[in-house]
């Protein structure tokens, strides 16, 4: 007991030590660091911070002081943060090498070995492969067109029940029903429509692992300011993350053994009537020889596709809707060009969505105004580098904060005003080369699913809107424009009805074309 109390004296002197060290040798060398709280050594600026929750509404109000390029030293922890198009593009664009690799952060445990592409390294030699192989089997223009049937399918389904509730006189949670679609539309995509919750056991069993990851990300993690800690758990985040990795791991394999079960029993007419739906598992478990994925690689893009590709799309849905339905205006004109390019005798299509420029507007100003991630997924720099002028040292854990330039006024008229008719004419593309609209970050880590994410919250928002009129059934606590808490998602409370024939609901296959 002595000799362990004696071990921990010495293991935090000699911590103290070389952080005092480092501390000297910068203010000697003078290394001209980015502005930012003065940080003390061994704490940092930890207890001089504002405390605000979430994170970017504290970068928000420390930039207003720091300016568009700040050094916030945590503990041991360097973070970097950028809110500027012209920071923002020093980082994506001309250090996007240098800035291309994750963060160490405690969630990144849930990496199975090193195969999980959102927190891989670009350094790994799995990383451009998983990325190629992720581009050109998952989110493909072909992939996209061919998992069309699994949004129809699943789109339809949640509308039939929303349709059903309203008949009986029921209001709906919109927020709700839009994240129950976009994770059976990620369990359809990953493994085929059977597998959406509440037909599928399995299924349902991931999806709760899947909300207690959700639960224990948010969390504040005491191990990440202080590394040297980590192995004490105070918080229990360690831990927790332990447990829903094997979670995970359990969950997710239970459904690959019962994905090839259901394989090994198709016979060459079950294919020919469609029993492959073109769903991720179904292509991987055939992959041959060098191309063979191991058990991790399989559990991982589950996992990535299921992470990457339901809030984002839940919450994008989510927002335009209420945005539309707090602007009757914007409202009715989608609805207007609906009717006028699809009509109400059959339901819109995805191969409609390049005439319904309101529809691709109304998603882009959503985008901008409340964006499905209010920062890009954090970077990492393994080497010291100069950035406009600044030194930021090896290991910086790098924030593009988007809000700032998604509402810069210098770059939007109005920016806080939801306002889709700015996309007129507009030549600010998704793709992010202007750096004052990034929904899908850019450079080397840019979202590979963009085309994906697009057709998808473009598709269901259509089909919602040509299919039922709605109406907000109590006003939300939240305000779109004026909240600056980018991550609270305040629940949406809707009624309507319907306003197309009913048997348009029932599904029907589109042909692939
Ligand atoms: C509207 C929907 C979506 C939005 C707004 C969105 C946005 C983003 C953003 C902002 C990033 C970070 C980019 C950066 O750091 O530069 C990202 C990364 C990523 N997204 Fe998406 N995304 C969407 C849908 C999807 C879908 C459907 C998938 C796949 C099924 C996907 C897969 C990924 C992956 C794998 C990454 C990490 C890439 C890497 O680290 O190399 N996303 N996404």
């Amino acid at each position: 007991m002595v000799e362990e109390s004696w071990l921990w004296v010495l293991f935090v002197g000699a911590l103290s030590f070389s952080i005092l060290l480092q501390w000297g040798l910068n203010r000697k060398r003078k290394l001209k660091l980015p502005p930012g709280p003065t940080a003390w050594p061994i704490v940092g600026c930890v207890f001089g911070l504002p405390r605000l929750n979430p994170p970017e509404k504290l970068f928000n109000k420390l930039s207003e002081k720091y300016g568009e390029l700040m050094l916030l030293q945590l503990g041991s922890w360097s973070i970097v943060v950028t809110s500027s198009a012209r920071m923002a593009m020093e980082i994506l664009k001309t250090h996007d090498n240098e800035f291309a690799n994750r963060p160490d952060v405690i969630s990144s445990r849930l990496n199975f070995n090193n195969t999980g592409l959102i927190q891989m390294h670009s350094t790994n030699p799995l990383f451009k492969r998983t990325r190629r192989m992720f581009s050109a089997e998952i989110v493909s223009p072909r992939k996209v067109l061919e998992t069309g049937v699994i949004r129809r399918k699943q789109t339809l389904r949640t509308l039939r029940s929303i349709v059903q509730d309203f008949d009986a006189g029921r209001s709906v949670n919109f927020t709700h029903e839009m994240k129950t679609l976009a994770m059976n539309l990620s369990m359809s995509i990953c493994f085929g429509t059977d597998y959406a919750t509440k037909v599928n056991d399995e299924a349902e069993a991931l999806i709760h692992t899947y909300g207690k990851i959700m639960a224990i990300w948010t969390r504040r993690s005491l191990g990440a300011i202080f590394p040297a800690l980590r192995w004490l758990d105070l918080d229990g985040i360690e831990s927790g993350f332990a447990d829903v990795e094997l979670q995970l791991r359990t969950n997710i394999t239970a459904l690959i053994e019962k994905k090839k079960q259901e394989m090994s029993m198709w016979s060459a007419e079950d294919i020919q009537a469609g029993a492959n739906e073109g769903d991720v598992m179904t292509k991987f478990l055939s992959m041959e020889g060098e191309d063979r994925c191991s058990e991790d690689q399989l559990i991982s893009v589950v996992f990535t596709i299921l992470l990457a590709g339901t809030d984002t799309v839940f919450n994008v849905v989510t927002e335009a809707m209420y945005a539309l339905l707090m602007h009757p205006n914007f409202y009715h004109r989608a609805v207007e060009e609906l009717d006028a390019v699809v009509g109400k005798s059959r339901l819109v299509e995805e191969a409609d969505i390049p005439k319904l420029p309101m529809i691709q507007n109304i998603i882009k100003e959503t985008f901008r105004i409340k964006p499905a991630g209010p920062s890009l997924v954090p970077r990492k720099n393994f080497e010291a580098c100069e950035v406009a002028g600044y030194h930021i040292p090896a290991n910086t854990t790098v924030f593009v904060n988007c809000i700032p330039l998604m509402r810069d006024p210098s770059f939007w008229d109005s920016p806080d005003e939801f306002n889709p008719d700015r996309f007129i004419d507009s030549k600010v593309t998704v793709l992010g080369s202007d750096f004052n609209y990034l929904p899908f970050g850019y450079g080397k880590r840019t979202c590979p699913g963009l085309n994906l994410g697009m057709i998808t919250v473009q598709y269901i928002l259509a089909a919602c809107l040509q299919c039922i009129s709605w109406k907000l059934s109590r006003p939300r606590r939240l305000d779109i424009e004026t909240d600056d808490d980018p991550r609270k998602v305040d629940d949406v409370m809707v009624d309507g009805k319907q306003r197309v024939d009913p048997a348009l609901l029932e599904f029907a296959p589109q042909p692939v074309k």
